[in-house]
């Protein structure tokens, strides 16, 4: 049984402890490895159809929550499965519950059984290296990945299951912002959704500091956007603001001070964005994607390279459910 008291930086897939940080100490996110489609056209390896794909999901990461907001704002969790992972990330990986675990969230691989999930990804392909990241798309047909890069699972999402959707033809990439959207997204992944990450997991002061500069940079921007302007595009709510989100209600519970993002808080200095995130909370079908308690959870007992004590702190963060 694996030791779940005290996890540690999970292993790369030869079995050595990895390393978050580069030599020089900064944090390099690997390269998403599954990279098919999902679509309409008949010819297609992966047609979509309903009860045939499964998304693996943690509630606690940012990106598999991009897959599950869109799952849930298109009216798709009949159409497709999923399955979610316990809080912590352990030497072997994400895995689910098992001997006789029930914790709150986990939802077990009804699809393959699995209790870790390389597993599936070893099934997938043997011979697979890397890392064994969340979100995943699997083909029940083929018994594959399709996708692992949680930005390529919600644009099919978006699109290709509109048959079933309860909101056929509303798109949260539509054709004429998709520049604005892809502007939007290239530096706010940079600087804030992978901003954080990059300050948090920084083993250098030299690594750490123009990271943490930057996050405030992006945060910033944001805030003058928002200022006026409903979502981030004016108007009409886009994926871009689905991916901003998911950093933004981890922001003040976890990357404030976890991975030292010390210089302000949403709920403090950021009135606009907290608006806009109030806004998205209170969609219909979002409050229900949130899971604070494997959010903190996660980060603070996961990462002790950075937590030893695997103490979590109380607040989660600024009341979402507030009326603006
Ligand atoms: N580019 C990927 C990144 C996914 C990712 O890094 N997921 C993290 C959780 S937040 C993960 O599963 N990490 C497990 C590991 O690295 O062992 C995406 O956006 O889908």
């Amino acid at each position: 049984m694996a030791d779940r008291t005290e996890p540690k930086a999970a292993p790369d897939s030869t079995g050595k402890i990895f390393q978050w940080a580069s030599k020089d100490g900064e944090f390099r996110r690997q390269v998403s490895s599954f990279r098919d489609f999902v679509s309409t056209e008949p010819d297609s390896p992966f047609v979509a159809e309903k009860g045939r794909y499964h998304l693996y999901v943690s509630w606690a990461c940012p990106w598999a929550h991009r897959t599950i907001i869109v799952r849930a704002l298109k009216g798709l969790q009949d159409v497709i499965g999923m399955s979610a992972v316990h809080y912590l990330l352990e030497d072997m990986g994400w895995r689910f519950d098992y001997d006789g675990e029930t914790t709150p969230g986990v939802i077990a691989d009804s699809v393959n059984n699995a209790r870790y999930l390389r597993d599936i990804y070893f099934k997938a392909n043997p011979d697979y290296q890397g890392r064994f990241t969340v979100p995943v798309l699997w083909d029940k047909k083929t018994n594959t990945i399709v996708n692992n890069e949680s930005s390529e699972i919600i644009r099919m999402l978006n699109s290709a299951f509109d048959q079933w959707s309860s909101a056929p033809g509303v798109s949260y990439y539509p054709d004429n912002l998709t520049k604005e959207i892809d502007e939007l997204n290239t530096w706010i992944y940079d600087e804030v959704n992978n901003g954080v990450y990059k300050a948090g997991f920084a083993t250098t002061q030299e690594a750490y500091e123009p990271n943490y500069e930057k996050v405030f940079n992006g945060l910033n921007k944001v805030e003058k956007i928002l200022s006026d302007k409903k979502w981030l595009t004016g108007n009409t709510l886009t994926e871009a603001d689905i991916r901003l989100w998911t950093t933004v209600v981890r922001f003040d519970p976890v990357y404030h001070t976890h991975f030292k993002c010390t210089g302000g808080t949403i709920a403090h200095d950021y009135p606009n964005i907290l608006r806009w995130a109030r806004d998205f909370y209170q969609l219909p079908k979002v409050a229900e994607t949130v899971n604070t308690e494997h959010i903190k959870k996660h980060y603070y007992m996961s990462h002790v390279q950075i937590n030893p004590t695997r103490v979590v702190p109380v607040w989660d963060g600024p009341d979402l459910s507030i009326k603006n």
